[in-house]
């Protein structure tokens, strides 16, 4: 399993967040040295399946399969098995499918890659959702109730770490300790477009908070030159 990052630039994994895999394998050469891992989500798999992953691998970092699983444990541990031999660094899975959801997903990388296996990570409340925009969906008493009460239901369950915004890092690290892996989307580096990101915070901010990789997507993918960005991202973080 991936081991926790030893320099500023480790730390940072780039989103390719587009449909084109041509797009893709050319943003993951031009990053790949610049970044610990580069991260392949929905809408680059939804468009070219393994095989745009596999593209984005090439590039030779490893890749962050960011699918967000989230269904009846029979079928992620299926999903899980599916994306083996993609040999991911990290498969992230839904901490709202539930415990068995996620020791089911764990369970089938374990016996599927051995040592070699993806870390789990489970995905708490998305980053996009600010406190009324989770109280839509039933959830009450706010994000940072809730980021706790799914990392801790996770990572009984199995996960190796968690997905969070950098507003509860510090909190999980409170809670939960320095064990479960840390990844931190919604993070933006002072005086960039936040978008659709609803908590966010600086780069800085995400480690001190207690984040071990941070997720950065359009302020890298966006820029006209987007490894000259990562570099200005790992170098604000002491690179
Ligand atoms: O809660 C979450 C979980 C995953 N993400 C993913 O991270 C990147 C962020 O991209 P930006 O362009 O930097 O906003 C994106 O791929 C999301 O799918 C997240 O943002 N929040």
């Amino acid at each position: 399993m991936i081991a926790r990052p030893r320099s500023p630039r480790a730390r940072l994994i780039a989103a390719l967040d587009t449909a084109d895999a041509d797009r893709a394998a050319a943003l993951a050469a031009a990053l790949a040295p610049e970044c610990g891992l580069l991260k392949v989500g929905l809408e680059l798999f939804a468009a070219e399946g393994p095989a745009g992953a596999a593209r984005v691998a090439a590039a030779g970092a490893p890749v962050f399969l960011d699918l967000k699983l989230h269904d009846i444990p029979n079928t992620v541990a299926g999903a899980v098995r599916a994306v083996l031999p993609l040999r991911p660094a990290m498969l992230t899975v839904h901490a709202a499918g539930g415990a068995a959801m996620v020791a089911a997903a764990r369970e089938a990388a374990e016996r599927g890659a051995g040592a070699d296996r993806p870390a789990i990570l489970a995905v708490t409340v998305l980053t996009s959702l600010d406190a009324a925009a989770l109280a839509a969906t039933g959830v009450a008493g706010g994000p940072v109730q809730q980021v706790l009460r799914l990392a801790r239901l996770a990572l009984e369950a199995g996960a190796d770490g968690l997905v969070c915004s950098p507003r509860e890092a510090a909190r999980i690290r409170d809670a939960e300790g320095g064990a479960p892996l840390l990844v931190v989307p919604g993070v933006r580096p002072a005086g960039a477009a936040a978008g659709d990101q609803a908590r966010v915070a600086t780069p800085e901010e995400a480690v001190r908070a207690g984040a071990d990789w941070i997720v950065l997507g359009r302020p890298i993918t966006g820029a006209a030159d987007p490894a000259a960005a990562a570099r200005a991202i790992a170098e604000a973080l002491g690179a």
